[in-house]
Parts: C-alpha cells; sequence; structure tokens
C-alpha cells in the first residue's frame, strides 16, 4: 500500500461533484510516486469508458456473446472479453506501466518495460451475462514492478494483497459506476452523461446486519461442511441458529454483487468445492480477490478464504485461484469461524448445532 509521506494528507477530498482526475489530483498532490499511480487510474477510466460506450451497443455493436474458446473449469472466452481486453490495454499504453497482466493472456502483456507499474485486470467480469443485459465489469490493480524485475516475467506480479497501490472496479450497469481506492477509503465515482466520472461517496462503508448472502446455491452438494454450515443456519431462518430470516441474491457477475455489498451490505461466498477445476474455487486471486478485497477492508469490510484475510496473501502464479469470502466484516468473521471448527465425520458437529458456537 503506497503509505503517506510525512507531511501529506490522508484525508479524503469529499467534495461530491469533483471529477475523477481532480480527486486524483488533490490525493497526488507533488508527489511523483502518486502522480503514476493518479495517471494509470485515470487511463483504465478512460478505457472503460469507451468500453461502456461499446457495451451500450448491445447486439447492434455486434455478436459480444459469441463463444471464442472454453476454458478448463467452465468458463468461455466471449467476443466482448477480447474487446474489452484490448480497450483496457489499449488506454494503459499511455501510462506509466511496464506490463499488464490480463485474465484474456497466458502471460504478462508487455508495455513500456522500464515502467515503474503493474497492472492487473479482469477485463470483463461476468461474461456469462453478457447476452442477458445484465450488469458486467472491469476490476483492476495497480502494483509497483518491483525493482530491477522484469515486467514480462510472471514473477513481477507475484505481489502480496498489502501491495496494491490502487484498486477498483467499473461496473457498467443502470449507471456506469468506478469504486476506487488508493489506500484513503473507498470512493464511489458514477459516469455523467458527458462522460466524465464524477465523485458521489467518498466514504464507502459496508454496512454489517444485512441479512442477506450471495452465493450459486447450485454448487451446494460440492461444498464442504463449513461452507453448508454457514448457509444451512442462514436458510433456517428465524427458527434456526441465527434467529432471523434471510434473504438470497446470486448475479453471477461479481462486481454486482459486490455493488450490491457495498450500497446495502450482506456477504459473497464463491468457495472451493469438489468439483473437477474448482478445489480453489473460481475467483483469481490477483485480478479479482486482491482488488475486491481491498476496496473492501477500505470501506470497513473485510475478506477471507475461510482461513485467512485475502490482503495477507502472496500470489505464487498469475491466474491462482482463491476461495474467496467478502462482504460486511461480522458476517466474514462468522464464516471464516465456521472454517475454524471441527467438521464431524460426514455430518455437522454439534458445534454448528443450533445453539452454535457464534453470537
Ligand atoms: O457461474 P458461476 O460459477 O456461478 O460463477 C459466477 C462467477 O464467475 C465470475 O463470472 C467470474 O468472472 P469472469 O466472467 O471474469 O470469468 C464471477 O463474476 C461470478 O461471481
Ligand atoms: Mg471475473
Ligand atoms: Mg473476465
Amino acid at each position: 500500500m503506497l503509505e503517506p509521506q510525512a507531511g501529506q494528507s490522508t484525508a479524503t477530498p469529499a467534495a461530491a461533484g469533483l471529477t475523477l482526475s481532480d480527486t486524483l489530483d488533490a490525493w497526488a498532490g507533488a508527489d511523483s510516486a502518486r502522480q503514476q499511480v493518479a495517471h494509470t487510474v485515470n487511463a483504465l477510466a478512460k478505457g472503460a469508458i469507451a468500453l461502456a460506450a461499446k457495451i451500450a451497443e448491445g447486439p447492434l455493436g455486434g455478436d459480444f456473446a459469441a463463444t471464442l474458446s472454453s476454458g478448463e473449469a467452465g468458463e468461455g472466452q466471449k467476443a466482448l472479453d477480447v474487446i474489452a481486453n484490448d480497450l483496457i490495454i489499449g488506454a494503459l499504453a499511455e501510462a506509466p506501466v511496464a506490463a499488464v497482466a490480463s485474465e484474456e493472456n497466458e502471460a504478462p502483456v508487455l508495455l513500456a518495460a522500464d515502467g515503474p507499474l503493474l497492472v492487473a485486470i479482469d477485463p470483463l467480469d461476468g461474461s456469462s451475462n453478457i447476452d442477458t443485459d445484465i450488469s458486467v465489469g472491469t476490476i483492476f490493480a495497480v502494483f509497483r514492478r518491483p525493482e530491477g524485475a522484469n515486467a514480462a516475467d510472471p514473477v513481477a506480479f507475484f505481489q502480496g494483497g498489502r501491495d496494491q497501490l490502487a484498486a477498483g472496479y467499473v461496473i457498467y450497469g443502470p449507471h456506469v459506476a468506478l469504486m476506487l481506492t488508493v489506500g484513503a477509503g473507498t470512493w464511489h465515482f458514477a459516469l455523467d452523461r458527458a462522460g466524465t466520472f464524477r465523485l458521489a461517496d467518498a466514504q464507502v462503508s459496508v454496512k454489517e446486519g444485512t441479512p442477506e448472502f450471495a452465493i450459486n446455491m447450485s454448487n451446494y452438494h460440492h461444498w464442504d461442511e463449513p461452507v453448508r454450515g454457514y448457509v444451512d443456519d442462514c436458510l433456517a431462518g428465524k427458527t434456526g441458529a441465527r434467529e432471523r430470516d434471510f434473504n438470497m441474491r446470486w448475479v453471477a457477475s461479481m462486481v454486482a454483487d459486490a455493488h450490491r455489498i457495498f450500497r446495502r451490505g450482506g456477504i459473497y461466498l464463491y468457495p472451493g468445492d469438489s468439483r473437477k477445476g474448482y478445489h480453489q474455487g473460481r475467483l483469481r486471486l490477483i485480478y479479482e480477490a486482491f482488488p475486491v478485497a481491498f476496496l473492501m477492508e477500505q470501506a470497513g469490510g473485510a475478506a477471507t478464504d475461510g482461513c485467512a484475510a485475502i490482503l495477507d496473501l502472496t500470489a505464487n502464479a498469475l491466474h491462482q485461484r482463491v476461495p474467496f469470502v467478502f462482504g460486511a466484516k461480522d458476517e466474514v468473521g462468522r464464516v471464516a469461524r465456521y472454517h475454524l471448527a471441527p467438521a464431524g465425520h460426514g455430518e455437522r458437529s454439534p458445534l454448528f448445532a443450533r445453539r452454535g458456537l457464534f453470537i
């Protein structure tokens, strides 16, 4: 994380309506390392705005949902994945970025080899929704290029979650929004009709106590005991251990589920499960879990793989997967405690029973 230098302000710019670039300028001041981050985020935003215009064309823009190839765990590459990748990486070419790691490229894409920064992206999150006009998004994380590191080598990206300098996502929904953190809270921008991101909320805060969970329930029979135990207790409602009814949502676009949680609380789970290729879940650590976890922590929420805080992990493969649970701090902590408890012998441990070991 970019530490404030002596004399630098950590105050969040509070003026609603401020443009993204003015907000970043105010944060960066005269600090050249911050200016590089600001430049890079502005470039990412420019790429995202071009992508938003493309997405808004819908079927008139071409067959976005055409499948180009199929992935190892069920994710195929769609035409819009490639368009998104080209637009975002193209926009980063004018930023001080040495290389980009993308979900859509096996190896890092080299830009300015001696650039000071590295960017990791999921250019289009929620590809399975392209043909249904449901919100999709772009997720990004910005890192420093380690001193002397060859940016074309994936190892340059094997950094810790807390090494992120900036992270965010753009959601292409009924309105286009950018959620951004540079380590000074989580900021919410909305794209105005003239094509400028403007600050809507400089102090996003994840609400606690919202009884709403997001998980793909069709995988229930593949989950491990701790996840079943947690979901069973939510489903039991008022008469169960939680003593309240829960609501469930699953958009199958992580950005859309995350955005709902930023707006009204709740929790998202994509655990590891017993399906081939899903033992570490589905989400990718560097360009999906790290940035969303950074945004969450900066908004007072939390993110875990069940055992450790996501931001405490260090990547060891470019496209590494990770079980991913994020949302309101109290609820994420609860899921982690289910993982600590003994699982019993194919049945729920007595510790998971009605009274539970939980608050
Ligand atoms: O179809 P599933 O297995 O429920 O998965 C949905 C999840 O997969 C993802 O779409 C993965 O993202 P991509 O579209 O970038 O592959 C998440 O956004 C979403 O939460
Ligand atoms: Mg994704
Ligand atoms: Mg994607």
